[in-house]
């Protein structure tokens, strides 16, 4: 069964426009203006049970109101959300039973309360039993030891405290779908990794479902098999995280340091014709981005042939700069990331109300 299933998602939001100006903010009163922000624009996907998927896009591409659909804090514009078998913002009641959800920015602990009692709180929302309760707590306690935060108030704790109370508080249901938008947001790289190491181990353990929202991409490499990338509220690559590398870090780049100084024409006349981007880091170092790989020993030749050489290094294109590229022409050439993704997939095979219906989804 599929854990997560969209068709057609398409959330739009009405904006009053505030004009400029006293005079303005009068006609304002009377005549308001608007205007409409298509945060998500029919989107469809699918996610499996046990999967664990990452969510990725550049600020305002419409990551956080997707998961505000997914989990019934937002009701979509048209198209269809199913989340084991619910419709989220229909039967909010029983659905919120069998999903976690943890907002980085936002907590769901109860701010004056010790930590204790608002677990406490959270299984009567759940109508956990008791029982059941005692024992995922237990391990929870053991396996991202709280023990010592228990009696502290929520307040008290420091970011990745909390953070690792509000992972405890998303699953004490045991819930088969975990929502995550931004959780090591903040968080130093010892508790990151343990947060990591700590989803990992429980996806394994009980085949959680996990759609994670990040713009760690170190999350992303640590945690997820899939990646859908979202630009501007349109789906630009949904596939694997290898499958995403091969395609685009076929690229390599390639370090010089000159025995003396070099111009970035100098360099790039030497290359022209070739696919290669120069980059000047001081006058002695530059390094070559060269797309296809294949192209490294011509690019290697027509340099050492000319310039003399003190060192020359050779590395792999990381994660970050190759969905960095992609969000840069995700923007910027909407028909060339057109192009690539049907060849990717080739290769692998109505407005609700215009205002936000915001609730706490934690609390029922
Ligand atoms: N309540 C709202 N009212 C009006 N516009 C909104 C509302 N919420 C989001 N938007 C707009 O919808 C678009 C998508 O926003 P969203 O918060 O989903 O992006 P995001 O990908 O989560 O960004 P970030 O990484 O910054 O959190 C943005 O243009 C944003 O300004």
């Amino acid at each position: 069964m599929q854990a997560i299933e969209v068709r057609d998602l398409r959330k739009d939001f009405k904006v009053q426009k505030n004009r400029a100006g006293l005079s303005g903010a009068f006609r304002d009163l009377f005549n308001r203006e608007y205007r409409h922000v298509k945060a998500v624009k029919d989107i469809s996907f699918t996610i499996p049970q046990g999967e664990i998927c990452g969510y990725i896009g550049e600020n305002g591409a419409g990551k956080s109101t997707t998961i505000k659909m997914l989990t019934g804090i937002l009701v979509p514009t048209s198209g269809q959300v199913l989340v084991n078998g619910y419709v989220p913002y229909k039967e909010r009641e029983k659905f919120v039973r069998e999903i976690g959800v943890v907002f980085g920015q936002r907590s769901q602990l109860w701010w004056d309360l010790g930590v204790i009692e608002s677990f406490q709180l959270l299984r009567k929302v759940y109508q956990v039993p008791e029982q059941d309760f005692k024992d995922r707590l237990d391990e929870l306690v053991q396996r991202l030891e709280l023990a010592e935060l228990l009696s502290r108030p929520v307040r008290k704790l420091s970011l990745g405290q909390r953070m690792r109370c509000e992972l405890a508080a998303s699953l004490l249901h045991n819930p088969s779908v975990l929502f995550l938008d931004e959780p090591t947001i903040g968080l130093d790289i010892v508790v990151k990794t343990e947060i990591r190491e700590f989803l990992k181990d429980m996806n394994r353990r009980f085949g959680t479902t996990i759609l994670l929202t990040t713009h760690d991409l170190q999350d992303i490499e640590a945690l997820c098999s899939r990646v859908i990338m979202l630009d501007d509220g349109n789906i630009i690559y949904d596939g694997g995280l290898d499958e995403l590398k091969a395609r685009w870090g076929g690229g390599k780049e390639v370090i010089f340091e000159f025995a003396s100084s070099v111009s970035l024409s100098q360099v790039e006349s030497l290359t022209s014709g070739m696919d290669v981007t120069w980059k000047l880091d001081n006058e002695r170092m530059a390094s070559a981005f060269v797309p296809q790989a294949e192209q490294i020993s011509d690019m290697l030749a027509r340099i050492v042939g000319t310039l003399s050489i003190l060192d020359v290094r050779i590395v792999e294109t990381n994660t970050d700069d190759i969905v960095r590229e992609i969000y840069k022409s995700g923007s910027a050439d909407v028909t060339r990331l057109e192009t690539v993704i049907s060849e990717i997939e080739g290769a692998a095979a109505g407005t609700d109300s215009d205002e936000l219906k915001e609730k706490e989804v934690t609390h029922v």
